[in-house]
Parts: C-alpha cells; structure tokens; sequence
C-alpha cells in the first residue's frame, strides 16, 4: 500500500493537534456531547474512511496515548456490573463498574487503531475507536456484526469537535460470544451467518483460513470443531483440532492458550494410548505445568513419548516462553548463521542461573555475580522477552508512539515494541507478573493502585509504555554487523525487551559488554568479576561533557551517574570543561578539513599532535579542583582526547610511520582507560575501565601490525590474542573474526 498524507482522513490523529487540544481545550468532564450524530452521517463518513484506506490514504501510523487513567479491573459479569446505555454517558467521565453493550454495524478501518460504527441496545449509534489492538485488515478483530462489551466507557471528544467511544486499555474491550450470558435477548439469534459443517469441515475450513492469514477465524472454526467433538467422541479429530488451534495461537504470540490447547491434544493422545492411558501425560494439567516451567528438564519423558508433531510444538512453546539451562552452552556460529532480518527468534534456552537479580541500596534492583566471571566470559544469555521484526525498509511499516500525557515521542522501534508488548501481555497472563515487576518509574505507585493478592494484573498501556522506557534495548540484527558499517553510518536499530538482564545497572565504566544475536542477548565480562560484585552495563556511551551526559541519563532514564569517571569529571572546574569542549571541536573542524583535502601531510599530523598534547593538559592534576600531585585520571578515560588520538593512529598508520601508530595506539588505548604496558616484551594491560570497543579492538590490531613490522613477534602475537578476546566482548561471538581483522591493511 502507498502511504499517502492522509489528507480529509479524520479517523488519524494528527499528534500535535491532539497534544494542543489536550493541553488547550476546556475542561468539559462530565458534561454531555452537544450534539449527536446521526446513524446515517455516521455510516457514510465511515465509509469514505474505508474508501481512503483502500485506496492507501492514510499517514504514517502514528499511535497516540492520552493521558494516563487506569485500566478497568476484574472480570465483566453479567450480574456484577452496571449495565449503561449510549445516552448515559458523560465526557471523559469513567465509573470502574459501568459496561456498555455494543454490536458493530460496520466493517472495521484498520490503520492506527481500529475505527468502527457501534449501537447500543436502545439503537443509539456512535464512531468506536479501539486504540492497542494487535489488528490487521486481513483478519480483523472487530468485524461488522460483534458484540463487545465496553468498560468504564465515556465519551472521548475529538479534535474536530466530534465525539467518540475511545478504548486503550485491553482490559476495557471484551469481545462477547453472541451466546454470552451478557448479550441481550434481542443480539442473540446471530447464529444464521455462521458455519455449520462438522468437526471435518470445521478443521478443513480453518487450515484455509490459516493459509490465508486470517488466523482469527482459524481459531474460532477450529473451536467449533472442538465442540463438536465434545458431542461426538473421536479422539483422533480432537487432537488434531488442539494442536491446529496451538499452532494458531503460538502465530499469535498467544502462549497460554497454546500450552493450554497442547497440553489437552497430548492428555487426549495420552487416553488414547494404551501405553499412555495410566500415565501423568494423560492429566492436562500437569502436562500444561511442564511446558510453562521454564526448565529444560524432562523428567516425565514427554517429548519422547509423544508423535513428533506434538514434541515440535512442545518445543516451540518452551522456547518462546523462555526455558532456563545452567550452562552458557551455545553454539553461536550455527546460531549467528541462522539470525537474518527475517529470522530473529532462534531456538535457544537462556542462561541465567550465575546471576542474580538483588536491592543495590542506592539503584534500585541490580545484577548480581554468583560466581568469579573472567574477562570474556559469559554472564548471561537471554532470548527477548519480546522482539518485534518489521522490514526495516518498508514505509509500510513506519510507525510513531506519542503519549500525550508527558509528551513524549517514540519512532518506530519503539512504537513496535509498544504494540506487541500490549499484544502479549494482554494475551498471557502468567507472563505478566515478570513484566510489571520491573520498574515504572513509580507511575503505578503515584497513583496509589495497589492490586489484590490474587488479582490477575491488568494490562494498564501507560505502565506498558513506562517500563518499555525504562528497561528496553536498541538491538541490530547482530552486533557483528554493525562492525562493517560505512563510518557514520547510522543504521536503524529494533527495539527490543529482555527481563533478566535488564536489571543490569548502568554505569559509564561497566564490568560487561551486551551483545546482540537475533534475539538472544549475551553479557560478556569486559574485565574480571568477582562472585558478588554488582554488574553494569553502559546504557549509552558518556558523552565528553559531564553536563550533557547526566542529562541524557537524567531525560531517558531518571537517575544520574556516580561512577568513578562521572564523580571526576565532575569535580573539574567549568572552566577547564569549557576549555577542553572547545579545542576538542576546534581540533574537529581542523581534522574534518584535512579529511577534505585528503592525504595528510607529516607537517599537519606534527600540528595536531601538538595541539592534542594542549588537550592533555587539561587533564592534568593541576587542573582538578584539591588535586595537586595525585593524577585522578591516572587511569580513567580522557574522553576529549580519544577522537583526536584516534585520528593520530590511523593517519600515521596511512603514512607507514609504525613508531608512531604504536605510540598513538597505545595512547589511544589509555585515554579509553585501558592502561597496557609493554614491558619486557610482555603485554599487559594493568587496568581496565571497561571501554572495550571495536576502536580498541583496532587500536590492539595496529598494535600487532607494528610489532609485527617491527620483528617483535611474541609482542604482536599477545596484542592479536586480546584483540580476539575483545572482537568476542563486543560481538558476543567469534563469528566473523577472521573477516575483521583478514580485512585490516597490514603494512607492507
Ligand atoms: C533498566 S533499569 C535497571 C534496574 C532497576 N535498578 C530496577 O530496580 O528495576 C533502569 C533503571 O535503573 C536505575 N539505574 C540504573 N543505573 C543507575 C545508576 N547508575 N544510578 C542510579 N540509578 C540507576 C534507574 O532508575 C533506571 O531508570
């Protein structure tokens, strides 16, 4: 479909327009609507809307939170709540037990949300947008003709001066069965338009709904074919018809009902067989409980016992759950060879177990070493908790999150990444309780929301979109390839969720290093770690200045850093930081010009390197605030100085000066506070802040380079062995080594 501008489509918002309306149009809670739209105005409005969404008029998906209200709590019960009407409501005016009755007379307009024309029971009509719905066109959830119940509803005015019934929250919307105890006498005889085969037909019907993607109806033709089955036994045809619908539910990341469904098709297979009859696998229940524990254990020996079919779907669901080993056993190039674009999700379990999640203190919840990690090793390894693939190159799939109520914005891996975890949260409640354990920033406790102890926990969109903020990740498709970008090349990332390790906190001289292949997410030691000792992570690389770099931390996740580096940085008068941010951007444009130029002269390399030495300068104990001899930054990283040294050892590197890229290499190496010495012949490197990247990783190639020139072998071979052992760090495998450094230009 080719995006158009959306022109004279009102079912769009358009994010600032709302934004000005909420911040700017009075107060009209708890008034009524003006005035009242016909059916007919209604109906052809709607269809002129479905019209321009046919013919791909419609703007890029913008998905708009308002501001935050709770969700509704509990289950709809027909004698528990408070039945309204259309003409009861008032704007903005929400009461936690009111449910309204609504039936569709349209077909849905899926785009940003799910638009579609609804009357109530007295025929009473209004436009009804559903906001967080996983919809699509092809197989909508709301079609013409559903039934729905809608809680805590009010009139939402729009910013054309209409109105709307408006629903964020999952848990405001149920979809009811025209023979649900709460459809009305008058809805309930529906049964005319729908399909009337057997257990055969229904099954045949849903493979050629499954085919065609519209796996909604799948489902609910596979159901009717399992209600068939419970009037007329035939174990063979309700086995079959549990694992077609399991195999629908898993396409729509519904794992409960998959592992419910599952384990009821193997209990049946189980009756079944004589062998089987009187075993545990013929108790459902205990064969759910297995395929939703997490482990990798067997002990009932149920994969072996089952047909393959069953055992593959087994797996499945294990793994997309997340299964737990306590060795980190992987095979990452058969891994890393499977990962693409299109094949994110591999079939991996997690390793966990020598980690561990505890209070700090001061931060919060952190990570936790349970046992010694040495430099490289793997801490933990997590399959994500959710992923979202897109085509990367796809207009089609641009999307944009605002929420009105802090103004924030989101571009669309974050927009995805919203989408779908409402999407499996709302449909795996046993999944929850892992989710909204991790931190909100306080949303929920501010407002004094507190939930029973049995309580099923509600899928509140704001709270989503909190902890999204707060915990979520940047991923590539591999670390690896972001190595074999063009230079400042700024390839668009996925956002991506994974529970575990996101307890991690940051710090700018982290102990691990995250990595990404597909959607497992590996923490490697940057340096030794001892049993106890808190593990970090960098959640963005420290920007040169220490004010630029707190704020960064402070806007996106609330806190600022007191880490080594931040505690000196900080302690230098403004003076000094100003001075250093100016010859660093003066150095900038002088490098950027001679780039222009091309080759570099010796005279204009001896020039920089003079002005760098300036820059040094500035980090010398004389220039910290109650620091007279001590250096404090006699180990730490000197940010200023590390594009400049940078560009001083690949250009001498450029011009064969081998003397000179060692001394450059190693000094750069320093100022990203990794101290290594050559004595002897011997390299080591004393200490370590953990700023292991792919410059250092150069930085210890071009080192090997010139050691090698220089006869000195043993030296070159040392710096090319922490070159590797850094290329796993950053990459979390040896995949794609031998290209990396085979490609670097060796001097001649
Ligand atoms: C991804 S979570 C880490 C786990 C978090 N500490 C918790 O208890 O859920 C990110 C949040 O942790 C806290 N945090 C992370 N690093 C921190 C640090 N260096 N100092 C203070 N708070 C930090 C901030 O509240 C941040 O929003």
């Amino acid at each position: 479909m080719a995006l158009s501008t959306g022109i004279n489509n009102t079912y769009e918002e358009v994010p600032d327009l709302a934004k000005e309306f909420v911040n700017k149009a009075p107060d009209e809670t708890g008034q009524r609507p003006k005035f009242k739209v016909s059916r007919d105005t209604l109906v052809r409005t709607h269809q002129r809307h479905l019209k321009l969404l046919s013919e791909g008029s419609v703007p890029v998906r913008s998905l708009v939170l308002p501001k935050p209200y709770p969700p509704a709590r509990g289950l709809v019960e027909a004698t528990s709540t408070k039945a309204v009407h259309l003409g009861d409501l008032r704007i903005d005016s929400r009461d936690g037990d009111a449910v309204l009755l609504l039936r569709t007379i349209t077909a849905p307009y899926v785009w940003s949300s799910t638009v579609t024309v609804a009357e109530d029971e007295t025929g009473d009509v209004a436009r009804l947008t559903v906001c967080n719905l996983e919809d699509n066109v092809v197989d909508p959830i709301v079609t013409e003709g559903t039934i729905l119940a809608i809680r805590q509803p009010c009139w939402t005015r729009l910013v054309d001066g209409g109105y709307h019934i408006r629903v964020d929250h999952p848990s405001d919307l149920v979809l009811l069965q025209p023979n649900d105890d709460l459809v009305p006498e008058a809805w309930r005889d529906d049964d005319g338009q729908n399909f009337k085969g057997d257990a055969a037909q229904c099954k045949k019907e849903g493979d050629m709904m499954f085919l065609k993607k519209r796996f909604r109806q799948a489902l609910e033709l596979y159901t009717k074919g399992l209600q068939h089955v419970s009037t007329t036994p035939d174990s063979a045809a309700e086995i079959d018809l549990y694992r077609k619908r399991c195999g629908v539910s898993i396409v729509l990341l519904r794992l409960d009902d998959a592992a419910k469904d599952l384990a009821e098709a193997i209990a049946t297979h189980a009756r079944s067989t004589p062998d089987l009859s009187s075993s545990e696998l013929a108790d459902a229940s205990i064969v759910k409980a297995w395929l939703q524990n997490r482990s990798t254990e067997d002990p009932l020996h149920i994969s072996t016992r089952i047909p393959r079919p069953l055992k593959e779907l087994a797996a499945r669901i294990k793994f997309d759950i997340g299964i737990n080993q306590s060795t980190p056993d992987y095979n990452l190039s058969v891994i890393s060879a499977y990962v693409g674009p299109l094949t994110l999700h591999v079939d991996a379990a997690n390793y966990i177990s020598d980690t561990e999640v505890r209070e700090t203190g001061s931060r919060g919840r952190g990570l936790f070493a349970k046992k010694d990690f040495k430099e490289g090793e793997l801490i933990c390894a997590e399959k994500a908790f959710v992923l979202p693939g897109y085509f990367m190159q796809d207009r089609n799939s641009d999307c944009l999150l605002y929420s009105l109520g802090d103004g924030t914005a989101a571009p669309r891996p974050g927009a995805w990444l919203f989408k779908e975890l409402v999407q499996k949260l709302r449909w795996n409640p046993s999944l929850r309780k892992e989710f909204f354990d991790m931190g909100d920033g306080g949303y929920w406790e501010e407002h004094g929301w507190e939930l029973a102890e049995e309580e099923d926990i509600p899928v509140d969109v704001f709270r989503v979109e909190y902890i999204r903020r707060l915990n979520c990740f940047s991923a590539p498709t591999r670390s690896s390839d972001l190595l074999n970008q063009p230079p400042n090349s700024n390839p668009e990332l996925r956002n991506g969720f994974w529970t575990h390790a996101s307890y991690a906190n940051h710090s700018c001289l982290p102990n691990s290093i995250r990595t990404f292949i597909g959607d497992l997410r590996f923490l490697r030691a940057a340096r030794d770690i001892a049993a106890g000792e808190e593990i970090t992570n960098q959640y963005v690389a420290p920007d040169i200045d220490i004010d630029e770099r707190q704020e960064k931390l402070r806007t996106t996740w609330g806190f600022e850093c007191d880490c080594q580096l931040c505690i000196i940085d900080g302690s230098v008068s403004e003076g000094t930081r100003k001075e250093r941010l100016r010859q660093f951007e003066e150095l900038k444009s002088t490098v950027m010009k001679l780039g222009e130029k091309g080759a570099p002269t010796i005279t204009s390399l001896k020039k920089i390197a003079r002005a760098l030495r300036e820059m040094e300068i500035l980090y010398s104990p004389s220039r910290i605030e109650g620091q007279t001899t001590e250096d404090p930054y006699a180990t730490l990283p000197r940010l200023a100085l590390v594009h400049p040294t940078l560009f001083l050892t690949e250009a001498w590197r450029s011009v064969k000066n081998i003397d000179r890229t060692i001394e450059y290499a190693l000094k750069l190496l320093r100022n990203f506070g990794l101290v290594v010495t050559t004595e002897g012949g011997k390299l080591e490197v004393v200490h370590n802040a953990g700023f292991v990247n792919v410059e250092t990783v150069r930085a210890l190639n071009y080192l090997a380079e010139g050691y090698t020139s220089r006869g000195e072998d043993e030296l070159a071979a040392q710096c090319r062995e922490k070159a590797k052992q850094w290329y796993i760090i950053i990459t979390g495998s040896e995949v794609g080594a031998e290209q990396f450094f085979g490609s670097e230009q060796f001097f001649s």
